[in-house]
């Protein structure tokens, strides 16, 4: 199988160090500086119990996208202009993998014309430390499942045992599963500026962890057993969210990671979503929103501020 990643960031240095020690991987860039480190030292990923470099092939993202499976690693904001590139630039026999958090990128799904679209749930905590070295702080899986296609297409990947790839039948039960964990761990430690393990450690944090849970599980009805969603059991999440948070408790959240860089963060596909469902099915979600305020507050501050220096 040969694989491309679009986006050398810290989820896309991941995933690129990790399968191109397996398959044949081409990594796509579009700084020249990010294009030359890569090229020149490979990718160097640090983890709790390895250190090691990875040289995947390295291209601009404007060259054509080749390989068997392609795994979109930009942020969410970016995936939305790049349906026409995608119709344009992908064959549609080539299958396409989304890894974003929150639900932002669905809606373009049913425009492409792909065959084969997988979606991805990332557990894993990554931080990028320079152009090709990433910080691998939490050990997880990639929960995958098919948006559309063929499940066996991906069969390889599931070879990986340094990097694991789950597969699930339900990709809506599935994502709703990492949403509930997003929507209560990124915005918080954003906020308090906080690694992830601290919203457990700290026992006023976790008071406040708790209570976003609940009302995201009561905006998303987890416990009524007319949805969809598998299962529907409120401790089945409550127990997803206090082991991603455990798993990752070195991580600074990539909401965290955004605002320190001063970039765009995915606050609308996250805690956007939880509010547009409140209203949806006429629901409050006050401490949602005051989240999504803030996050959005502080985001307005360097946003402009970058604006007045241009
Ligand atoms: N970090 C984490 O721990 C986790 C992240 N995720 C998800 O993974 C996704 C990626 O996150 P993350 O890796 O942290 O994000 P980063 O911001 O670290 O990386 C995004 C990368 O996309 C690149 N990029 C943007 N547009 C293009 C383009 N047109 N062509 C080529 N490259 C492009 C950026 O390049 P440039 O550097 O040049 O700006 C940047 O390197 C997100 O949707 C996030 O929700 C999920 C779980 C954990
Ligand atoms: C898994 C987790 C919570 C890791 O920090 C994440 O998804 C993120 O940071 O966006």
């Amino acid at each position: 199988m040969q694989v491309s990643v679009i986006g050398g960031g810290s989820i896309g240095l991941l995933f690129a160090g990790y399968i191109a020690r397996e398959f044949p991987t081409t990594l796509y860039v579009r700084r020249k500086e990010q294009y030359h480190a890569i090229k020149e030292g490979g990718i160097h990923i640090l983890n709790h119990s390895e250190d090691f470099k990875s040289y995947p092939q390295v291209k601009y993202s404007d060259e054509p996208w080749i390989g068997d499976l392609i795994i979109l690693a930009v942020k969410q904001p970016e995936i939305l202009s790049l349906t026409e590139t995608l119709n344009n630039k992908v064959n549609v026999n080539q299958g396409l993998m989304f890894i974003q958090n929150g639900m932002g990128h669905i809606d373009i799904l049913e425009n492409l014309q792909h065959r084969h679209i997988f979606l991805g749930v990332v557990e894993h905590g990554a931080k990028k430390t320079s152009d090709n070295q990433v910080v691998q702080n939490g050990l997880g899986n990639t929960q995958v499942a098919a948006f559309r296609g063929d499940m066996k297409f991906i069969n390889d990947l599931l070879l990986l045992s340094q990097f694991p790839f789950k597969i699930q039948s339900d990709w809506k039960s599935m994502l709703i599963e990492k949403l509930i964990v997003n929507a209560v761990i990124n915005p918080l430690t954003a906020l308090y500026r906080v690694k992830n393990g601290q919203l457990i450690e700290n026992t006023f944090y976790y008071q406040v962890m708790k209570q976003v849970f609940q009302e995201t599980a009561d905006v998303l009805c987890l416990s009524n057993p007319k949805n969809n969603y598998l299962p529907n059991n409120i401790a089945h999440y409550w127990d997803k969210v206090m082991n991603i948070c455990k798993n990752t408790s070195d991580n600074r959240s990539s909401m965290l990671q955004d605002i320190e860089a001063g970039r765009i963060t995915e606050i609308e596909a996250i805690s956007g979503y939880i509010i547009k469902e409140a209203d949806r099915i006429g629901k409050g979600c006050p401490l949602t929103q005051f989240l999504y305020n803030s996050i959005l507050a502080v985001q307005f501050d360097y946003l402009r501020k970058e604006g007045a220096n241009d």
